[in-house]
């Protein structure tokens, strides 16, 4: 568990996170979502006790890092892919952290097995690892102390298809089995995938702390989703109605303003054919690209209670 109270960090005269209180619960992902310079890093540097707050506390498992005994073993973290000594091997490295933090020297064999490095790659020297393979070497690092929380910071940055979706499992069975993740992305399908919990912030500010399922309801505009073989004829009759109709990225129409039924009954009154007719919520991706678009910052004066998604 994570837990941010009234935190605040100031640099020169701007507060870059601003009296954030949120909790990050065991047993479910948590995606953290912010548009750039929103605070996301700097919050999570202040988890990790790798910056001290101007204000404000957070604890993890109910202490501060600094008070941590074997850090490792508590929280584990990827927050740059790249902070590893490029003349040492990825063995080399993860022996080194797993000392520093009283590990059995054994568990490196096995986080290097569960994040796919071969050993004989682990042997050589990280400076000729390609972005994924250093993304994976980061991911063993976070996992060396079989830590109950966990704090990534883009994962899958640099990682093929196959390497994100490997992610995805990962995050996904480290929460099943109880453990807190929390974890940023820009990339929103990815996030929709793999998240259950949303933590959004916009100029240091809390704007929403809620499921994902909840934050793209009460965000998204509803829509139904219509093909017909004749679909200029199908509009007109939209329009004449008075709905909004737009184009869906994949083809079809996208109807504001009525329902299934509605569409259905006026293209059979008309003879028309319609070859789908599907009720849908925006995806995470449309509802957050409108937020950010919607104003700098997302209304941060707006969202002073937190708990709620932002409209
Ligand atoms: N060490 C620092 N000194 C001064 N200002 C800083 C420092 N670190 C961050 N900031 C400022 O704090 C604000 C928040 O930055 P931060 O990197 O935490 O945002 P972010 O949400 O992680 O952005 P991104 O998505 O681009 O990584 C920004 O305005 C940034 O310029």
């Amino acid at each position: 568990m994570i837990e941010a109270t009234e935190l605040t960090k100031r640099y020169g005269g701007r507060n870059a996170v601003d009296k954030l209180s949120f909790t990050v619960r065991p047993g479910r992902v948590t995606g953290f979502l912010g548009p750039n310079g929103a605070g996301k890093s700097t919050t999570m540097r202040l988890i990790l006790g790798l910056d001290t707050p101007t204000a404000g506390r957070v604890t993890v498992g109910g202490k501060r890092y600094a008070d941590l005994r074997a850090p490792l073993r508590t929280v584990g973290s990827l927050l740059d892919a790249k902070g590893v000594h490029g003349g040492r091997s990825a063995h080399q490295h993860l022996a080194a952290l797993a000392a520093s933090n009283g590990i059995p020297g054994r568990r490196v064999d096995d986080v290097l097995d569960l994040v796919g490095l071969p050993a004989d790659t682990a042997r050589t020297r990280t400076k000729g690892f390609s972005l994924g393979m250093g993304q994976r070497l980061g991911i063993a690092a976070a996992l060396i102390g079989d830590p109950e929380v966990l704090i990534l910071d883009e994962p899958v940055n640099g990682l093929d298809t196959e390497g994100i979706r490997w992610i995805r499992g990962l995050m996904k069975s480290l929460a099943a089995q109880g453990r807190t993740v929390f974890l940023s992305s820009h990339l929103m399908s990815e996030m929709e995938l793999t998240a259950d919990h949303l933590i959004v912030i916009g100029r240091g500010r809390l704007i929403a702390d809620t499921t994902m399922r909840d934050f793209i309801r009460t965000n998204s505009r509803s829509h139904t989703l219509v093909r017909s073989p004749e679909p200029e004829k199908l509009r007109a009759l939209l329009e004449a109605r008075g709905w909004g109709v737009r184009l869906d990225p994949g083809g079809g129409w996208r109807v504001d303003g009525t329902d299934a039924t509605a569409i259905g009954d006026l293209a059979r009154d008309h003879g028309l054919a319609v070859h789908e007719l599907t009720p849908a919520h925006s995806t995470l991706e449309e509802v957050y690209t409108a937020l950010a678009g919607d104003s700098a910052e997302y209304r941060a004066g707006e969202a002073a209670s937190g708990k709620e998604a932002v409209r």
